[in-house]
């Protein structure tokens, strides 16, 4: 079963358009859950152009199904997801001036700072997922630096998708069948769509969940929150929806 979790960053970009409290983050994430949402994940960024750090605190109140915090772990990231002690951290190595994340982490190169990381973050109970690109090398790394999970980085695979969804799904396929091997659990994350995500999940049954933002609040605005959810969830394998 793949368990969907919704990326709320761009309903605090809208709020943040004017700078009041609507739409109010807070009642978004509970009326996600009461939809059908089996997670909610959010990504603060330095410049808190979207989601605040205070937003994070704020949630964590109220969120009852698998809280995931994604996020470059910088000093101030690690210290807010310590303090929160969500089901999940996923780490992401996002440059500080990047429009969103463009990239997994090189896992062979950066395999101290990670292994440090995972450390941490498990002394306080919190599952680690990191960041990676559909590469078996960067999987092997992953594995090696102690993480939990990994989240496979997709935009590579909704950009090919259109035009050959079986070469664009196949890197994804063999990144996935060696972390089942090496015994790590699997998440996915980054342009899946209405349009991609059933294909992706039906080639990848390891998958445990997805985490979707951009493109599920732009369906909203044509067929409404609730709807919206409900038609992400058919798209995945899901008890009593297939
Ligand atoms: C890690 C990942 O792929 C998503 O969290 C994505 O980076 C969303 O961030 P933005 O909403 O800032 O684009
Ligand atoms: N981890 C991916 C995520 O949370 C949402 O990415 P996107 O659907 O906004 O591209």
């Amino acid at each position: 079963m793949t368990r969907l979790s919704v990326n709320i960053n761009k309903i605090a970009t809208i709020r943040n358009a004017r700078g009041g409290n609507n739409p109010n983050l807070v009642q978004v994430a509970l009326d996600c859950e009461r939809f059908g949402a089996q997670g909610i994940t959010v990504h603060p960024r330095p410049d808190e152009r979207h989601i605040r750090y205070q937003d994070v605190l704020d949630l964590n109140e109220v969120v009852t199904t698998e809280f995931n915090i994604e996020g470059n772990p910088d000093e101030r990231f690690i210290a807010l997801v310590k303090r929160v002690k969500p089901a999940q951290v996923t780490l992401v190595p996002d440059a500080v001036d990047a429009i969103t994340s463009n990239a997994g982490w090189d896992t062979i190169r950066y395999a101290d700072h990670l292994r440090r990381l995972v450390e941490t973050f498990k002394e306080d109970g919190i599952r680690v997922s990191i960041f990676v690109d559909a590469d078996e090398r960067m999987v092997e790394g992953a594995k090696a630096v102690g993480t939990d999970r990994i989240e496979l980085y997709t935009e590579p695979y909704a950009t090919q998708y259109p035009e050959n969804p079986d070469a664009a799904v196949a890197p994804f396929v063999r990144a996935a069948r060696k972390a089942t091997e090496l015994g790590l659990e699997l998440n996915a994350g980054h342009d899946l769509s209405l349009e991609n995500l059933r294909f992706f999940d039906e080639q990848i049954p390891e998958l445990k969940e997805v985490s979707i933002g951009h493109a599920l609040v732009c369906d909203a605005l044509y067929f409404g929150l609730e709807n919206t959810i409900q038609m992400y969830l058919r798209s995945l394998s899901q008890p009593g929806f297939m």
